[in-house]
């Protein structure tokens, strides 16, 4: 049986078998599977408790100031070992466990209210484009990274169709989905299947979402041990969401290579022969603390495009523009393109950096495309809130070209007044010397600009 030990700065809270043991009676368990490994959590700020005569009473919350006492006890097997945010959040406990608190500079601020783009992909592709949208495509690939998609295409019924799919699973016991576990023989993490963070360091702030991870392409190379068997029409509404996006993306790269004047199909070109395609179903369950935990950590996506379709009506999602965080509004039925970042610091391993944690936000944000477009087009930097009453899904398709593949600026872009400002490099050796310079505290985006 696996044994955590997380000290915290106030109250004690163990997960027994039978609910929360400890001194008092702790708050029961939500659900008997959150019972099932015995770890110990010591909670940071409130955590309800009842004591003998069954009275529940409030512990005082701890002061800021002390959080920086708390430290954490265990292998790093042992912490990778604690319970999935799903089971936490089923507690419902006031209370976080601190890997989940992030340091008091980095916390949640409040969010600018400024209209995100929406670019309309029907007007976009006809034949002879569309001067104003192709306008706004411009002023998104170079500032923002970030844009809202209508006229896409795909049918509000199958965004419906994923979305619940999506929520059945995991609104599944948790046998069900342990199943497609991404920890092989319960501690190895691997990229594929359901689960949380992997856990690197000791001092690695969590977020607070589950996920479940699927390599969807090359088809050949699809792990179907990981691919939920229920609810029953997962694989196929998946498989129909799928095409319908890789329409989606392939409308929005000619655009995009016109806009750089470049062939129509110079980036379609780069997504051929065998591209790599990654989805992820993000699952974000209420948070007692969204003032002190993030959904998901500022970061910027380790893909060349992200096709991203967010919850109908939680929103969450922020995204940083010159230095102001800005609420990305939910409307129904419309996908968010991220341009991606294969450019910056990284806390994983090749496919493990489908997202790059953000060390610093003054840099110019690029991505693969930047690279391609000699570093005209920028990538987003984004993150997630967390919701005190609301659970939350996305469901996200991050599109990478072969990794075998090298990137470089496209030759069309570079003359005696345009030099090319980035080498040539294999997308693999870029991913893989992400986590090396991370580790280093160096930028491997350095290694690449001329
Ligand atoms: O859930 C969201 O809105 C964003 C998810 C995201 O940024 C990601 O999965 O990389
Ligand atoms: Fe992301």
């Amino acid at each position: 049986m696996m044994k955590n030990k997380v000290h915290f700065a106030s109250s004690e809270m163990e997960v027994g078998s039978g609910g929360f043991g400890g001194g008092g009676r702790w708050w029961p368990c939500g659900t008997m599977e959150a019972a099932a490994a015995s770890n110990r959590f010591h909670f940071a700020a409130v955590a309800a408790v009842t004591g003998g005569g069954g009275a529940t009473r409030l512990l005082p919350a701890v002061p800021r100031q002390y959080l920086s006492y708390i430290r954490m006890e265990g292998s790093m097997e042992d912490v990778r070992s604690t319970l999935l945010v799903q089971e936490l959040a089923g507690m419902r406990s006031k209370a976080v466990p601190r890997q989940y608190i992030v340091q008091q500079e980095d916390q949640p601020t409040i969010a600018a209210t400024a209209s995100v783009p929406i670019v309309d992909l029907g007007r976009l592709s006809q034949p002879d484009g569309d001067a104003n949208e192709a306008v706004k495509l411009r002023q998104v690939m170079e500032s923002w990274g970030l844009f809202m998609v209508t006229n896409h295409g795909i049918e509000d019924a199958l965004m419906d169709n994923v979305m619940n799919v999506s929520r059945e699973f995991f609104q599944q016991h948790l046998g069900e989905k342990q199943k497609y576990t991404n920890l092989i023989d319960g501690k190895h993490f691997q990229l594929e299947g359901y689960g949380n963070d992997q856990v690197k360091s000791d001092t690695q702030i969590l977020d607070w979402l589950d996920r479940l991870y699927l390599k969807v392409d090359p088809a050949d190379e699809r792990n179907l041990s990981v691919w939920p068997k229920h609810p029953e029409s997962f694989r196929d509404v998946l498989d129909e969401f799928l095409i319908k996006c890789d329409g989606v993306k392939n409308s929005l790269l000619p655009s995009m290579a016109k806009l750089l004047k470049l062939d129509e199909d110079y980036f379609v070109r780069q997504f051929s022969d065998r591209p790599t395609t990654i989805a992820r179903f993000n699952y974000y369950p209420q948070c007692p603390r969204p003032d002190l935990v993030y959904g998901m950590k500022p970061h910027s996506d380790a893909t060349i495009l992200t096709i991203l379709m967010v919850d109908n009506d939680v929103g969450g999602l922020q995204v940083l523009k010159d230095g102001v965080w800005y609420d990305v509004p939910t409307k129904p039925h419309t996908l968010l393109i991220n341009l991606g970042d294969h450019m910056e610091m990284g806390d994983g391993g090749i496919l493990d950096v489908v997202t790059t944690m953000v060390a610093s936000f003054s840099e110019p944000r690029l991505c693969g495309v930047a690279i391609m477009s000699n570093g005209i087009f920028k990538s987003s930097v984004h993150r997630v809130m967390t919701n005190p009453e609301k659970e939350r899904i996305s469901v996200v398709l991050f599109y990478f070209m072969n990794l075998e593949k090298e990137i470089e600026p496209a030759l069309e872009l570079i003359d005696e007044r345009h030099p090319a400002r980035y080498k040539r490099v294999k997308i693999m050796d870029y991913l893989a010397g992400l986590f090396e310079h991370f580790l280093q505290g160096t930028r491997v985006i350095d290694t690449v600009k001329i």
